[in-house]
């Protein structure tokens, strides 16, 4: 199912005018359609009108292309923190208390393939937050060694994750690694697993998990609160940047869509195709299509190597109104899980022509994430073809260092996130408003080692950086501010 659909910020406007509306009964039109978890109609035409009197959903409320992230309370007025004594923000609140800011970082290490197997064994757990490899020593926030299971990585970053969300927080996760680490097993899980006589496979990843476990919370919340008349909406979209060019995952015709930001409401990809899922049926079928459309190459490593960053984003809104002060409330976040394509030195994996040409692509985004800054010299470096591993190598810290540098220093610094697609899209969760785990996948081979080693340092500098984030609430007794602002936009178009 696909939305062609206005602007977000269009929607917003005219939702927040709908909530502000003299005539209640308009804005009830905007929020709340379907019954329990039925799949959503979104169009306008398709939305058969209801009340806030009708029972607990999933909403299926209009559907947009091109939604924008929420912004950090200080840049918006519509946003508070979160209040433990209001009326509806006990809501999800199970990890509300989880104001923690730092990255949240887990090492995940997949078994020895068979070849490595016949190698050395270099990397080693030492404890459940540290290992060691060949006499170094990394201590993160969880060690998930060979025996670690994909239901032990859901209870690490999943289900906290998903709590978040139901808070309020925007979450994100990112597997980061080398090629044929297991980041995509880890992030998806094996395509079969995704399969409907499949579900209840060990193998399956962390994304179907989440959201399992999402639609049994947004249930669990719904009975908990009944008398808060609690709706929600989740909408997915599924994109993948590669060689710095976004394509539409659900709908791949749609290639080069560009990046845009609104000044009050932040980054989107324009005409993203965006569809609400409201169960697991919905969403594994999203998985599969945007899976099955990603593009995947082999490497000497990887026989099904991800030649691109894939990004799944899931928009959760809840609304509810509470009897004690008869205020609505609607509660946003955004979870994005993305698996990064394979960071990786051309010359172990053997890369040549295009493979070559998206490994240098593949990079250069990576490097935005974490390099050095090296800017002009590393480029000219490029130019020439000169050591690509070691360009690699020292640009893979740049904008993770630099968030990191500002977190420990509390300095103020330009941070490039426009340097690349990805740092450009993802900003909000680097150093932003956003909860945000990453997997560093390794392989514990000797024939991996530096890489490995490469992976771990990157993974020290990402838990250095502090992220702000807030819940995103906005409520009805903001009412003056919001008509300020519907005006202000309205005097500026
Ligand atoms: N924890 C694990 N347990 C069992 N098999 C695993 C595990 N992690 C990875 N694998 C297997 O290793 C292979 C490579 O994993 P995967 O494709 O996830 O790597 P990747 O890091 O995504 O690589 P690339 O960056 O090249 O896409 C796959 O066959 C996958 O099934």
């Amino acid at each position: 199912m696909k939305h062609s659909v206005q602007p977000r910020s269009t929607i917003l406007r005219e939702n927040q005018e709908a909530m502000l509306s003299p005539n209640p009964s308009s804005a009830r039109q905007k929020w709340l359609t379907p019954p329990p978890y039925r799949k959503n109609k979104p169009s306008k035409e398709n939305a058969p009108p209801s009340d806030l009197n009708s029972s607990p959903a999933v909403t299926g409320m209009k559907i947009m292309k091109s939604p924008l992230p929420p912004r950090h309370p200080n840049s918006n007025p519509l946003k508070r923190k979160l209040s433990v004594e209001s009326g509806c923000s006990e809501i999800g609140a199970v990890a509300a208390g989880s104001s923690d800011s730092g990255v949240k970082v887990i090492v995940r290490m997949r078994p020895p393939t068979k070849d490595e197997e016949e190698g050395e064994i270099v990397a080693q757990k030492v404890s459940n937050d540290s290992l060691s490899i060949s006499g170094h020593s990394f201590t993160y926030d969880s060690i998930a060694d060979v025996q670690s299971t994909q239901l032990d990585i859901f209870q690490l970053v999943g289900a906290p994750l998903v709590e978040n969300c139901l808070a309020g927080f925007n979450s994100s996760v990112f597997a980061y690694g080398q090629t044929g680490s297991g980041k995509t097993y880890t992030i998806w899980g094996p395509a079969n697993a995704l399969l409907d006589e499949n579900l209840a496979s060990d193998q399956q990843g962390l994304t179907p998990r989440i959201f399992q476990r999402l639609f049994e919370r947004i249930e669990e919340e719904q009975v908990k609160h009944s008398d808060k008349q609690l709706a929600y909406q989740c909408r997915c979209s599924f994109l993948e940047i590669y060689n710095e060019q976004i394509t539409d995952l659900l709908d791949p015709s749609q290639r080069n869509l560009q990046l845009r930001e609104d000044v009050r409401t932040g980054v989107y990809v324009e005409n993203l195709t965006e569809e609400c899922v409201s169960t697991m049926k919905d969403v594994t079928k999203l998985l599969m299509k945007g899976l099955s459309n990603r593009r995947t190459g082999a490497t000497s490593i990887n026989a099904e190597s991800s030649r691109s960053h894939s990004v799944f984003t899931c928009v959760v809104e809840s609304h509810c109104k509470s009897m004690a002060d008869g205020l609505s409330r609607l509660k946003t976040s955004r979870i994005n899980l993305v698996d990064l394509a394979g960071s990786e030195r051309q010359k172990l994996t053997g890369a040549a022509g295009e493979r070559l040409k998206e490994a240098g692509n593949i990079n250069r985004s990576l490097s935005q994430l974490g390099n050095l800054g090296l800017g002009n010299i590393t480029i000219a470096l490029i130019h020439l073809g000169i050591l690509f591993s070691f360009w690699k190598f020292l640009l893979s810290w740049n904008l993770i260092n630099i968030l990191a540098e500002v977190s420990q220093t509390g300095k103020h610094r330009h941070i490039p996130y426009r340097d690349s697609k990805l740092t450009f899209l993802l900003q909000e969760s680097l150093g932003g408003n956003a909860k945000l785990a990453m997997i560093c996948a390794i392989s514990p081979a000797q024939s991996c080692k530096s890489e490995t080693l490469s992976t771990l340092r990157f993974a020290q500098r990402a838990k250095a950086i502090k992220n702000k984030a807030v819940v995103n609430e906005e409520m009805q007794d903001d009412v003056n501010i919001l008509r300020e602002v519907i005006r202000q936009l309205k005097a500026n178009t």
